[in-house]
Parts: C-alpha cells; structure tokens; sequence
C-alpha cells in the first residue's frame, strides 16, 4: 500500500473525531505487516482526561483484532507542521512498533516527516525493564 492512500485513510479518519471539548482533530491509520488497515480518530469526554487520542484508537483496534504487528502508522491533524503524539501515544506505539516500524507524522497541508520510535521516545520504557 503506498503512502498517500494510507495517509488519505487517517484523513477520512480524522472526519470521524468526537471533539466537542478541543474542537482539535485527529486522524490516524495502521498498516500492519499483514496488510489489514485500522483507521482511529480522536475521543474525547465530558470528562477531560479521558480523551482517547487517534493514534492510539488505531493501535487498539489493531490489537483488538489480534494484529499486533505494525508496518506503518499515519498521524494527521490541521497543525502548522506535522502533528506532534503525545507523550502516552509514543509509549503505546513503543508498545507495537519495531525499530522499523515506519511513523507517518502529517498535517492537512501535505506536509509529512517519517520517523521511528527509538527517536520519538528514545529509551521507552518496555517489557525489558520489568525484569533484572
Ligand atoms: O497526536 C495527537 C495529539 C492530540 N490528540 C487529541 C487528544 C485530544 O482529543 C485533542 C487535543 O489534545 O487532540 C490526538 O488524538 N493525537
Ligand atoms: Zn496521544
């Protein structure tokens, strides 16, 4: 699958954002290695702090489906440059993506970066921690 249809998936995505409270909305779209695509948006609540961001909707439907797996994750949002994950959406996608994995950060624009994990959160917190 080619970037800008993935990209164009996290836009569609993006229309779908409940966001009542910020009025800020996000799309996101997950590749997995096999080749399905979760699309996510944004989730907010009347309770603030339980906004559910959409990159990390799209993970979860990624993983609810048992695709754990992750080729390429899209973020889009109507931001000056690329949108920037929060710092709970970089340690779930530290949870999923390899050091491959390919992490899309765009904006409405077409203005896009390509990064992985090991630079959007470098020494995440994982699974090796727990044991000594
Ligand atoms: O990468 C990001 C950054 C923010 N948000 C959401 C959380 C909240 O609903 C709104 C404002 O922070 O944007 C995302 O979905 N993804
Ligand atoms: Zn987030």
């Amino acid at each position: 699958m080619d970037m800008q249809t993935l990209l164009n998936q996290a836009i569609e995505a993006r229309k779908k954002a409940y966001t009542p409270y910020s009025n800020f909305q996000v799309g996101a779209a997950v590749l997995t290695k096999d080749h399905h695509v979760f699309q996510g948006c944004n989730i907010e609540n009347a309770s603030y702090g339980l906004a559910n961001c959409a990159e990390r909707t799209a993970i979860f439907k990624a993983v609810s489906e048992g695709k754990k797996e992750i080729d390429t994750i899209v973020v889009v949002a109507d931001t000056e440059g690329p949108v920037s994950p929060c710092g709970a959406c970089r340690q779930v996608m530290a949870e999923f993506c390899d050091k491959d994995t390919k992490i899309i950060l765009a904006n409405l624009n077409g203005e896009m970066m390509e990064t992985i994990i090991d630079e959007l959160l470098p020494g995440f917190f994982s699974s090796k921690d727990l044991t000594k």
